[in-house]
C-alpha cells in the first residue's frame, strides 16, 4: 500500500550553511580555481609538482574568490532584489543579514591572505588581494555602472586567477601567465553577453547598462560573434609561448570553431533559449580548453617533437 504524505506548501527557509555556501558562488569560483590550478601545473615541470604549494595556493585562491563573491552579494543586494534570477539570494531574501555576510566575507578574505602570504609567497598574496578588490569593489561598485564596456574591463579580475596560479609556483608573472590571462579576458564578453541577451529586461529594470540594454540585441549578438572569432587566435597563444603543442592546438581549433558556429547561429535566431545555450557552452568551452592544456602538459611526447 502506498502512503501519501501531505506536506505544507510553506517553504522552510534554507539552512544557514546553505545560505553561506550560496554567497560563495561555488560554481563560478570552482571554474576560476580550475584555471588557476591548470596554470600551477603548467608552471611546474611534468612529474615534479610542488604539492604543498599547489594545495595551499588552491585553497587560498578559492577562499579569496569566495570572499570576493560574498562582497559582491553585499554590494549588489538592492539590484539583486529587482532581478528574477537573483532575488532569492541570501541577502535580498533576508535569510542572512548584511553584518553576518560582511563578517563571513572578511573572514574568508583574511584566511586567504594568511594562507597565501605564509605558505605560497607574498607576491601572490598581494596580487590576489588586488584581484579581490578588482572584482568586489572596482567591477561591482564602479565598472558595472559606467556603461556597456563594464564587463570587458571587469573581465580582468575573472581572468587574473590564471596569473595567480602561475605566480604561486614561479614567484613572477611571465608571458606564459599573460597568455592564459588573455584567453579568459577575451572569453568573458561572449560568456556574459549571451546571458545578458536572455536577461536584458531584468538588467534594464535594475538600471544596469549592460550591452543589450544600451545597444540592443542585434549589436550584442554581433559583438558576441566577433569576440568568439577573435578568441580562436588568442587561444593559440599558449602554443606561441611554448606552453603546449599540437594536441592542444587541434583541440583549441575544434572548440573555438564550435563556439564561433554557435555564436554565428545566434545572430540569425531570435531565441533567448539559444542565447542561454550559448552561455552554457561558453562554460563547457573554457573548462575543456583548460583541460586540454593540462592533458597536453602530461603527454609523453610534449610540444612539437611528435
Ligand atoms: C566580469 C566577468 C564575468 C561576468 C560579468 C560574469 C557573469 C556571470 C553571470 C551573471 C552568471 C550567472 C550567475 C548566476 O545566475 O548565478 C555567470 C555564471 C557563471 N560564470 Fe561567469 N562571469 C564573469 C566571469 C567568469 C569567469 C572568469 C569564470 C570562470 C573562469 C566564470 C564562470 C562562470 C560559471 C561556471 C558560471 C555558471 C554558474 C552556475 O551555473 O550557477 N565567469 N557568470
Ligand atoms: C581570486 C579572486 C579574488 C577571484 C575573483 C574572481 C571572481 C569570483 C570572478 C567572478 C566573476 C563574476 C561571476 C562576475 C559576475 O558578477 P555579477 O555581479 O555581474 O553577476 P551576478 O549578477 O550573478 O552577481
Amino acid at each position: 500500500m502506498t502512503t501519501v504524505r501531505t506536506e505544507s506548501l510553506t517553504l522552510a527557509p534554507p539552512s544557514a550553511w546553505r545560505c553561506y555556501l550560496k554567497l560563495c558562488k561555488l560554481k563560478v569560483v570552482s571554474l576560476v580555481v580550475f584555471t588557476a590550478l591548470v596554470a600551477m601545473v603548467l608552471a611546474s615541470p611534468p612529474g615534479n609538482l610542488p604539492w604543498v604549494t599547489v594545495l595551499a595556493a588552491t585553497i587560498g585562491i578559492a577562499l579569496a574568490g569566495a570572499s570576493a563573491a560574498a562582497f559582491n552579494h553585499i554590494a549588489d543586494r538592492d539590484i539583486d532584489q529587482v532581478m528574477g534570477r537573483t532575488q532569492n539570494r541570501p541577502l535580498p531574501s533576508g535569510n542572512i543579514s548584511r553584518t553576518s555576510a560582511t563578517v563571513f566575507a572578511t573572514t574568508l578574505g583574511a584566511l586567504a591572505m594568511l594562507i597565501l602570504w605564509t605558505m605560497v609567497n607574498p607576491f601572490t598574496a598581494v596580487l590576489t588581494l588586488l584581484t579581490l578588490i578588482g572584482y568586489a569593489v572596482v567591477y561591482t561598485r564602479y565598472l558595472k555602472w559606467i556603461g556597456p564596456q563594464n564587463i570587458v574591463l571587469g573581465g580582468a579580475s575573472g581572468a587574473a586567477p590564471a596569473m595567480l596560479g602561475w605566480s604561486a609556483i614561479t614567484g613572477t608573472i611571465g608571458w606564459e601567465a599573460f597568455a592564459l590571462f588573455l584567453i579568459i579576458f577575451v572569453w568573458t564578453p561572449p560568456h556574459f553577453w549571451a546571458l545578458a541577451v536572455a536577461r536584458r529586461e531584468e538588467y534594464a529594470k535594475a538600471g544596469v547598462p549592460m550591452l543589450p540594454v544600451t545597444h540592443g540585441v542585434p549589436y550584442t549578438k554581433h559583438s558576441i560573434f566577433a569576440y568568439a572569432l577573435f578568441l580562436i587566435p588568442v587561444s593559440y597563444l599558449p602554443v606561441t609561448v611554448g606552453l603546449s603543442g599540437p594536441f592542444y592546438l587541434i583541440g583549441a581549433t575544434i572548440l573555438g570553431g564550435m563556439f564561433a558556429v554557435r555564436a554565428y547561429k545566434l545572430m540569425y535566431v531570435d531565441s533567448d533559449q539559444l542565447a542561454m545555450r550559448l552561455f552554457g557552452f561558453s562554460i563547457t568551452y573554457l573548462t575543456l580548453l583548460f583541460a586540454l592544456l593540462l592533458v597536453d602538459h602530461y603527454l609523453p611526447v610534449h610540444g612539437w617533437a611528435w
